[in-house]
């Protein structure tokens, strides 16, 4: 897994061997042991380089051994050899040096790296620490400051950039491995591991904790830079190690791998109807017409514009437009100012005639969320647009087959649900209808990816998967309110377990209104009306009641919380909310009690997975990855918690269905506490692994 040659008469060249990204599996760590011995204790060998096969220096450890139990030599002892040898040693980089894979390249003496290659140490986003020496080198190498940006937030950086930071020696737009060979043939033996600079800034260790939502990690990470900071390079090293050993078992790491490798399953996806990832090849796509210029036409604009694609902006009402112009350009500025990139307005052309979208691939719509206003729409569209143009909808909740029954070609119309704003959040649901071309979702999903998007291909049902799953989580958390909870109680609990924002924090940031109009749709609103039973289940008015008073959240100064002002978003409690609420329970008779986190987060959670179960059941998600990454991608939910469903798996199947039960034992109207029959499945079948859910989701069963 490590081939040792020798080029330009004296330079050994070991190259890693484990494609698709030179993962340090136990071989290829042996292979590193076998030949860097070898090359150092041959006399004909002056120097050495170190790269990697095919155009990738090294992805890092493996990390589907982690799972299991390790064997092969451990990285510390190799790498301290590398750095031990009386020989000078370069590090050829390529593609990536990620991990284990940059820490390998700290270890050498010199290290030569593509331009474009990516170098990072990312543990902290799999719920490690670089633990082969990475915090101890790093910040010997550049000072604490920048090691500390690094290793906590487990960002990337571009060779370019590496340069700058003093991370590497020489940056080549040539072939790195030939400029490795030059350098090494050209320099003494050697070693620059111990440019002091370690100062730390202070109060990072505060400003790292509020950023990490619980998240243990990035903690464990400022601790082991600071013992580089204030040990010797041995002590340091056996900090790292301890640190190390108290992250590798823990749940936090086992549901941040588990993201890792469900953002991958997701991108193989596959429909019912037999369609998948690997024969479904997508059609290319260069120009995309986005219809309706409001807050989500424009982030997409943004998204596809940065993402190179030409697009062709259409927005009917001239004031709107020019208000849409003006704001996507202040956004592209800024985004271009951000990435260091430049700017790419020039590749859109605005317009407020629908034939202007006569000649693109493909059409986003993001209209006003009214289905008249759609059907009318597409049956435009599908008139004017080329016969295989593919009709979008951003819709995040209408359904697409019916959008479909509107055009000459149903096959052609997929949604591609973003989620505001655009053009920053990672999450795109692609919903397909039982009449979409396997070639159409592949395209949506081909094309979320090129736009950087998190694809997750589902199924088409009222709210998709996201939307649908926070319904019964959002009247769980106004239920708890009726029955003697305080909005800043429930958000606290949310919020302690890891979420950004708390229910109605949230509900306040987007808009109370907006929840209000998909009731009044649903037929659900009563105005004025307090009645807590609405189309035969438990309903609380709640919500509607407040908007009745104008109170919209954040953008009316009051909602769930009080503001300062208009547009604020310092929320205080409301001692008006407190009142009401009051005053409203003693109307309803109802005896407030005292409700602790802990039933907050079971019945919020709990009911919000029951819905995951139903969803899987029903075949909507492929499989409980697809869930896991919507949630974390586009509704906030903890990535160290590794996602609902993941969640559900790691506090026990049973137990979930058990607090269940006990719920809608004690609210029997409430449907959504109903236990999924998906859930009392697998907990009969011995609450297996998630990775083996899939497969008792296909088994035949009987729903009696
Ligand atoms: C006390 C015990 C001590 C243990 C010491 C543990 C030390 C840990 C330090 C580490 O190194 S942890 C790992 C750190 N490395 C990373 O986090 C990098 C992860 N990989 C990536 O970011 C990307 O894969 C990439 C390298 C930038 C390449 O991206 P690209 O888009 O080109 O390809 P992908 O689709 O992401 O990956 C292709 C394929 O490869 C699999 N894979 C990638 N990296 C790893 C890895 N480090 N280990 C195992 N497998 C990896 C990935 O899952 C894909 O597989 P698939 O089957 O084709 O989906």
């Amino acid at each position: 897994m490590a081939a040792l040659t020798r080029v330009s008469g004296s330079v050994g060249l070991i190259s890693l061997l484990n494609p698709p990204v030179n993962a340090l599996s136990a071989a290829v760590r042996q292979g590193i042991v076998d030949t860097v011995r070898r090359a150092v204790s041959d006399p004909q060998v002056k120097s050495v380089v170190i790269c990697g096969q095919n155009g990738v220096f090294c992805g890092g450890a493996d990390i589907k051994e982690f799972g299991g139990h390790m064997s092969g030599p451990p990285l510390v002892p190799i790498f301290n050899t590398i750095e031990a040898a009386d020989k000078p040693v370069v590090a050829a980089i390529e593609g990536s040096a990620l991990g284990g894979g940059l820490e390998l390249a700290l270890a050498c003496h010199y290290r030569i790296t593509q331009s474009k290659a990516r170098l990072g140490l990312p543990e902290v986003s799999l719920g490690l620490l670089p633990a082969a020496g990475g915090t101890q080198r790093l910040p010997r190498l550049i000072g604490v400051p920048a090691a500390l940006d690094l290793i906590t937030t487990g960002r990337h950086l571009t060779g370019a950039e590496a340069l700058k930071l003093g991370i590497v020696d020489q940056v080549t737009d040539q072939n790195t491995v030939e400029a490795a060979v030059k350098f090494a043939l050209s320099i003494p033996s050697g070693c620059n591991i111990c440019r002091l600079h370690l100062s730390e800034r202070p109060g990072v260790m505060q400003r790292v904790k509020k950023s990490a939502h619980g998240a243990i990690a990035p903690v464990a990470c400022v601790q082991a830079v600071q013992a580089a900071a204030t040990l010797p390079f041995t002590q340091g090293m056996q900090r790292e190690q301890e640190l190390m050993a108290t992250l590798f078992g823990s749940g936090q790491a086992r549901a941040l791998q588990y993201c890792f490798f469900s953002q991958r399953v997701v991108s193989k996806w596959s429909s019912p109807s037999g369609s998948r990832w690997d024969t479904s090849k997508p059609k290319p796509v260069t120009k995309v017409g986005v219809i309706g210029l409001g807050t989500m036409g424009r982030g997409i604009t943004v998204a596809l514009a940065l993402a190179g694609l030409s697009v062709v902006a259409v927005e009917t009402q001239q004031q709107q437009m020019m208000a849409a112009q003006h704001a996507v350009s202040g956004m592209l500025e800024r985004t271009a100012r951000r990435r260091g990139v430049s700017l790419v307005g020039d590749q859109i052309r605005y317009s407020v005639e629908l034939e202007a979208v006569a000649d693109v691939e493909l059409v986003i719509e993001a209209v006003f969320e009214d289905m008249a206003l759609k059907e009318k729409l597409f049956k435009q569209l599908s008139t004017l647009c080329k016969a295989d143009t593919l009709l979008c909808s951003n819709t995040s909740s209408l359904d697409i087959d019916h959008l479909a029954s509107q055009t000459h070609s149903p096959q052609l119309v997929v949604g591609m649900h973003f989620f505001a704003p655009a053009h920053v959040m990672k999450l795109l649901e692609v919903v397909y209808g039982p009449r979409s071309a396997p070639q159409a979702v592949a395209t949506a999903m081909e094309l979320g990816k090129r736009m950087g998007k998190v694809s997750v291909a589902v199924g088409n049902c009222s709210g998709f998967v996201g939307n649908r799953m926070l319904m019964p989580y959002v009247e769980e958390a106004s239920f708890l309110v009726e029955e003697g909870a305080s909005p800043e109680i429930v958000d606290r609990a949310l919020e302690e377990f890891g979420f950004p924002m708390g229910v109605f924090r949230m509900s306040d940031l987007s808009g109370l209104d907006v929840g209000w109009k998909v009731r009044k749709a649903r037929g659900l609103v009563e105005p004025g009306q307090m009645s807590r039973v609405r189309q035969g289940r438990r309903y609380s008015p709640l919500g509607d009641l407040l908007c009745e008073q104008g109170r919209f959240g954040q953008k009316t100064g009051r909602g769930w919380y009080l503001y300062d002002s208009a547009g604020s978003r310092e929320a205080q409690p409301d001692p008006w909310l407190q009142s009401f609420l009051e005053e409203y329970r003693a109307r309803q008779g109802l005896v407030s009690r005292r409700i602790d986190s802990q039933e907050v987060l079971e019945r919020c959670l709990y009911a919000l997975i029951n819905e995951g179960f139903n969803i899987l059941q029903e075949g909507i998600a492929a499989g409980p990855e697809d869930i896991d990454m919507i949630y974390v991608f586009g509704y906030g939910f903890p990535r160290h918690r590794g996602g609902p469903m993941f969640y559900a798996s790691q506090v026990g199947l049973a137990q979930v269905l058990q607090r269940l039960e006990h719920y809608q034992q004690l609210h029997p109207d409430i449907p959504h506490l109903r236990p999924s029959s998906l859930l009392r499945r697998l907990v009969s079948s011995g609450s297996p692994r998630i990775q083996r859910w899939r497969e008792i989701i296909r088994m035949p069963h009987s729903s009696l």
